[in-house]
């Protein structure tokens, strides 16, 4: 039957970060390690300050015995989600200066009623200028 792996981001693994809350990402793999705190060989402490970024380089640089990568597997809960995030949508800012000036006074006073004046001179000397042919 296949496995179902839960995805994380890392902003959501990054929120976990205290001695009874620790979570910590090793190459790709989440681990929820707040079980295991007071158990690490290497010390409480360097799981929490390896929280809210891939730990992947200090964990290899400990050297882990082949013991050590074992037992990981009783702590993984899901991957790191590799989906890039969704770049933030481009959206209407008022303070732009084109759209500001079409929805501000001075359009609305002034230049709305010339371009429509403009426009309808045009028209009526088309107009004309079509009959005298
Ligand atoms: C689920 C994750 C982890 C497990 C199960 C684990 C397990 C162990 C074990 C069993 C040891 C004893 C030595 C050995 O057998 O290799 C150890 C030592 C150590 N670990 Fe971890 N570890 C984990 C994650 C980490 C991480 C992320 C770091 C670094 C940020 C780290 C840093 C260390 C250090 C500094 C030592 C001491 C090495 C020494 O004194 O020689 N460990 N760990």
């Amino acid at each position: 039957m296949p496995t179902i792996t839960k995805l994380y981001t890392m902003k959501e693994v990054a929120e976990h970060n205290s001695d009874d809350d620790c979570w910590i990402v090793v190459d790709g793999k989440v681990y929820d390690v707040t079980s295991y705190l007071d158990d690490h060989p290497g010390g409480a402490d360097v799981l929490i300050s390896a929280t809210g970024k891939d730990a992947t380089e200090e964990f290899e640089d400990a050297g882990h015995s082949k013991d050590a990568r074992n037992q990981m597997k009783d702590y993984c809960i899901g991957e790191l989600d590799p989906t890039p995030p969704i770049p933030e949508m481009e959206v209407f800012r008022k303070d732009d200066p084109l759209s500001s000036f079409f929805t501000s006074k001075t359009a609305k006073v002034w230049a709305i009623p010339a371009a429509v004046t403009v426009l309808g001179v045009s028209i009526v000397a088309a107009i004309i200028y079509a009959r005298k042919k």
